[in-house]
């Protein structure tokens, strides 16, 4: 094979990138090309044994390790936003969960002008990416039904319940019971809200599962696709003559390895798969996004499209901590060394235990209604910072019951906090407390025609104070399922926000110096009208453009309650049965 000339190019060999890259490889007349900055990480043990998921955060081989702008409304405080680099991208350093918004937030997609990206539009595809085949045993010991319907069975990723649970889980799902909060027997089947069972990317032997295990490995020795690792895409090449459309042609990409500039030539398409935060940035130095932008910093104007880079959402956390009686064992029994030795047998020898799964295996999607008595007062601190079409859907969300506004992670121990550390000896379980759907959004930018610069990334969190309202009584409701009998029995005492932090005026001090993000980022290059904002069309392709598509998080238009992994995979999978079918006309 001519190595460097292919059909496709694809930017960013991430979650979705491989893919694209694996289904369109199917066709052993396509020879695809798949350029990622990062290695192959196929061995790293932080990478692939489940308990191990949050080491290779802050590696900087395997994380790109952003760093935002300082965030007014967050103390001023740059935000660390990690991001994978390495063949399946972050889907080889996120934690793993899985989980699907409701179906009402798909609609959007499709109602907001992409037609066939309804829930009926995605559902084949969330199908094909997974395989999802729990025992009967297992249906059993954790009381869960499945809709047949809505699981695939034979795809690549491997979808998995929990092999290890800890004994916090059982006061805490009482206590959500005795709140009226009802227990989701399948929240993969459309309807999300309540409490349920983490499902992860964890394979039948207790391994994780990602782009790289499932999609990449059973064709990299197909030999029409060649991935360069460590490589850095740095623009994408455009014809100097438009095409008949009068739009703009990709005819391949340039990278850097080393200190050394390249060419890869793509006779058919390109597609940016570099995630929410680079795919924007290399859309403004291929001289795509915002003219004034781009004139600032020299970079030549290929396509004014000023909604590059603009519609950053993602989800906004803070977290409750408390101390519980010794006898809930939580994750700092690992810091001994004797116990870590015997839990590593435990997994070695049977793939189960603490180190088997991601932990944090017990989770609740809340409409507002179960976490806001009166919600008048939150309403009156609203402002409009997400595009009009978007505020407009969000708001009608607020109003109903059954999208939900607020997540609840248990995790059981103590969650990384900047100012206060676990004290030796004790236990803890701590609750993850996450805005699904911010009203607040941010921007990523070029800050310099340098490709190896970071771009800025504002997430402007909390700029809106509906936002701040909503995490305020995101605590005020961890307070009160912590006061249950069930839990509170189990509890010593409140260690974060802490006794201190009483008034609303305190909680709302406590929420700006402690809200971080939960590193889902999307809609940077959002699939919307051209009109309403939008970067790319219903076929993904970017406006102005014949065959540059965005396939990978940052198309997402409107932020979803789900972890958002799941919906990366559908999306790509959508995204490469697109291709193969125009290429069929
Ligand atoms: C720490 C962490 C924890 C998370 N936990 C969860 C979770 O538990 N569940 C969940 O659903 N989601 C989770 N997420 C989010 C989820 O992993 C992402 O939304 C999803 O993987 C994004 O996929 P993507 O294809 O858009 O981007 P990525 O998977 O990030 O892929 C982008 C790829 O492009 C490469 N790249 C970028 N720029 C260039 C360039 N210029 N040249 C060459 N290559 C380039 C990158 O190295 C990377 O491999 C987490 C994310 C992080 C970072």
């Amino acid at each position: 094979m001519i190595l460097d000339s292919f059909d496709y190019v694809v930017v960013g060999g991430g979650t979705a990138g491989l893919v694209v890259a694996a289904r369109l490889v199917e066709d052993p007349t396509i020879r695809i090309c798949v350029l990622e900055a990062g290695e192959d990480i196929t061995n790293n043990a932080n990478a692939k044994i489940p308990g191990f998921g949050m080491r290779n955060i802050g590696q900087p081989a395997i994380d790109w390790g952003f760093l935002g702008t300082p965030q007014p409304n967050a103390k001023d405080r740059p935000l660390y936003l990690p991001r994978g680099k390495s063949l399946g991208g972050s889907s080889m350093l996120n934690l793993m969960i899985l989980g699907r918004g409701h179906k009402k937030e798909y609609d959007a997609f499709e109602s907001l002008g992409s037609p066939g990206w309804s829930w009926e539009g995605l559902i084949p595809y969330f199908k094909a990416s997974e395989t999802f085949s729990p025992s009967e045993e297992d249906k059993s010991k954790f009381k869960v039904e499945f809709n047949a319907s809505a699981h695939g069975t034979s795809g690549p990723l491997q979808r998995t319940l929990p092999k290890w649970n800890s004994d916090i889980a059982e006061p805490y799902t009482k206590g959500m019971t005795s709140l009226g909060v009802p227990r989701n027997p399948d929240s993969f089947s459309g309807s999300n809200g309540g409490a349920w069972l983490s499902n992860q990317a964890v394979d039948s032997n207790s391994e994780r599962s990602s782009s790289a295990s499932a999609y990449y490995e059973p064709v990299k020795a197909n030999s029409n696709l060649v991935v360069l690792t460590g490589v850095h895409a740095t623009r994408v090449i455009f014809n100097l003559s438009l095409g008949t459309s009068g739009n703009l042609v990709a005819s391949g990409v340039e990278y850097s390895k080393g200190d050394q500039l390249h060419t890869v030539s793509a006779t058919k398409e390109v597609f940016l798969c570099a995630g929410s935060f680079k795919t924007p940035q290399l859309l403004e130095l291929s001289g795509i996004g915002d003219k004034n932008i781009l004139d600032a910093y020299g970079i030549n104007v290929n396509l004014n499209l000023p909604a590059v880079g603009t519609n950053l959402q993602d989800h906004f956390w803070v977290p409750f901590i408390a101390e519980t009686d010794p006898k809930y064992e939580s994750v700092e029994v690992l810091g001994d060394p004797a116990r870590a030795a015997a839990e590593w047998k435990i997994y070695e020898e049977s793939k189960t235990g603490i180190l088997s799964g991601t932990c944090a295996t017990e989770y609740a999607f809340l409409p507002k209604d179960h976490f806001i008595a009166d919600s008048s007062a939150v309403l009156e601190q609203a402002t409009h910072s997400l595009r009009p079409s978007l505020d407009k859907i969000h708001r009608a969300w607020l109003g109903g019951n059954d999208i939900p506004f607020l997540e609840l992670g248990l995790f059981p121990g103590f969650l990384p906090m900047v100012e206060k550390t676990p004290e030796a000896g004790k236990s803890y379980y701590s609750l993850f407390l996450a805005l699904t759907h911010p009203f607040s959004s941010g921007t990523v930018h070029v800050t310099s025609s340098d490709p190896l610069a970071q771009p800025a990334i504002d997430h402007k969190i909390i700029d809106n104070g509906l936002d701040v309202g909503l995490l305020v009584h995101a605590v005020k409701f961890a307070r009160k399922l912590a006061a249950t009998p069930t839990l509170s029995a189990a509890i010593t005492q409140e260690v974060v926000p802490g006794p201190a932090v009483q008034t609303d005026a305190e909680i709302e001090d406590f929420v700006r110096g402690a809200v971080d993000t939960v590193y889902h980022p999307i809609g940077t290059a959002a699939m919307l009208p051209r009109s309403d904002g939008g970067v790319v069309d219903s076929s993904l392709k970017v406006y102005g453009t014949s065959n540059l598509r965005v396939i990978d998080a940052s198309i997402i238009p409107i932020q979803l309650s789900a972890h958002p992994q799941a919906t990366v995979y559908a999306i790509a999978e959508k995204a490469a049965d697109i291709i193969k079918r125009e290429r069929r006309v």
